[in-house]
């Protein structure tokens, strides 16, 4: 399987595991097929089989430190992949073999377990790491060396005083993103009572081997995050995804606030779901205008409404929702970051290349980059500002007229907006997806104005 974009678990076939390695069969077939999840030794052997036969990884840690389990790290660091991904300068939506990425893993813990997913997963990514805590930190580092990861690492030993991002101790000039999972609990007590909720379900990861050290901390997972918050609105786009895992929903929740209230508007909101009964949360923001991939509510419902209509559609528009990286279900709207996706279902006066033209000639008319590729029926806009509105679209004309043929000049403009709209003739419908650009307005405005051409009277 392709490491570079290998998909986030649903579920663990243990058999399936005990198949691909001799060991672990012998332990599913000594347990009958029901692993005993209470005991430790089963929860780091099911750990170090999948990271051996999915990763090539070899994992080591003592046994009174966090063993983690890896589909939840692994699904946390797909989803940054996709985030990091569909916030390219080139808007290419890909994984680019070619782009240097750098990482930073705050408090990496014994197993160093994020920092070795990417940079076993992405060749041409390179980490940071660090940890507070000398026997987490030493045995991260040895994790590493085994894996001869440790020539991309660059590991900090941090103190209570180091900031959490210590970029300038990293020696590094900017980070593309930061991956954490900080500790979830505000005191031991809280810890033990959490704990035993999870054992009482006798579910997969219902065993912790953490120690206070790793999962209690000044105002748990929320107080941490907020750290991290703070750093970054001084840091600010020296990074470019900042991101956390969070234990409880509400800090979830309480740090879309915050990030709301500090005026950051580019967030995104995912759940770490492996099949179990423990889930988690993950949430990312970031400083800069590139809008990462999601799917509306409303596009959710055309979708719906395609599904009964054109069956042929389904596969397709399942595809679509599952890549959605910014927006999740189940959580309240205002914990989410606004869509950036709006779909136009064409009126049966529009064949779709009708609709391609009417496109074509409107949006190539404007004061603005628009570049359309007929093989794949998709075309990308550039705008410095509303040059759709009446009154700038009057006196452009009025402008061209007299010879000049752009009102300001092209090149060097600052992108405000940037769009990419893809006709898919099928579902006879048109996806507009939000690129780039801080101003929620104008992005609005842009696709209320290319709708307005695809109203049943035109
Ligand atoms: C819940 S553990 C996570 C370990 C590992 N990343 C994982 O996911 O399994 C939290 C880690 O954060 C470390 N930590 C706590 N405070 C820290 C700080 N101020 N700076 C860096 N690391 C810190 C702890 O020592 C611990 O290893």
């Amino acid at each position: 399987m392709d490491l570079a974009q290998r998909p986030p678990y649903e579920t663990v076939d243990f058999k399936a595991l005990g198949q691909r390695d001799d060991e672990f069969m012998v332990l599913w077939q000594n347990s009958s097929g029901r692993l005993d999840f209470q005991d430790p030794e089963t929860t780091k052997a099911v750990s170090k089989t999948i990271l051996k036969v999915d990763f090539g990884l070899q994992l080591e840690v003592p046994d009174d430190r966090l063993c983690p389990p890896i589909p939840n790290r692994w699904n946390y660091v797909a989803w940054l992949q996709g985030l990091i991904d569909s916030t390219s300068a080139d808007y290419s939506n890909k994984y680019d073999p070619e782009r240097k990425v750098i990482g930073l893993d705050i408090g990496t813990g014994a197993s160093a377990i994020y920092a070795m997913l990417c940079l076993k997963s992405r060749p041409n990514w390179t980490m940071c790491a660090t940890d507070t805590d000398k026997k987490s930190f030493d045995s991260a580092a040895r994790n590493l060396a085994i894996n001869n990861l440790m020539t991309r690492t660059k590991l900090l030993q941090a103190t209570a005083l180091t900031p959490l991002i210590p970029i300038f101790a990293l020696g590094v000039d900017h980070l593309d993103f930061t991956i954490c999972n900080p500790p979830f609990f505000t005191s031991q007590d809280e810890m033990a009572s959490s704990l035993d909720g999870e054992r009482k379900s006798r579910k997969p990861n219902a065993t912790c081997t953490g120690a206070e050290v790793e999962m209690v901390c000044p105002g748990g997972d929320l107080g941490f995050v907020t750290s991290i918050v703070n750093e970054s609105l001084v840091l600010r786009d020296k990074v470019q995804w900042y991101s956390s895992m969070f234990g409880k929903l509400d800090s979830a929740k309480a740090i879309t606030r915050l990030l709301k209230r500090h005026g950051i508007s580019n967030w995104a909101v995912g759940v770490i779901d492996t099949g179990g009964n423990t889930k988690r949360w993950v949430v990312a923001w970031s400083f800069g205008d590139l809008r990462p991939r999601n799917v509306s509510v409303v596009s959710y419902t055309y979708m719906l409404r395609n599904l009964i209509m054109r069956k042929k559609q389904v596969r397709a528009n399942i595809i679509l929702w599952e890549q959605s990286i910014a927006r999740m279900e189940n959580i309240a709207n205002e914990c989410l970051p606004f869509p950036t996706l709006y779909t136009v279902i064409f009126p049966d006066s529009f064949s779709p290349e009708m609709a391609k033209e009417t496109l074509n000639t409107h949006l190539s008319s404007l004061d603005m980059k628009w570049a359309w590729d007929a093989e794949t029926s998709t075309g990308i806009v550039e705008a410095s500002q509303n040059v759709w509105s009446r009154a700038y679209r009057r006196a452009y004309e009025r402008k061209k007229k007299q010879g000049a043929e752009h009102m300001e000049a092209e090149e060097g403009q600052k992108v405000e907006l940037a769009v990419r709209i893809k006709v898919v003739d099928l579902a006879r419908q048109m996806d507009v997806e939000w690129l780039r650009g801080t101003d929620q307005v104008l992005w609005e405005s842009f696709c209320g104005a290319v709708h307005g051409k695809f109203k049943k009277s035109s």
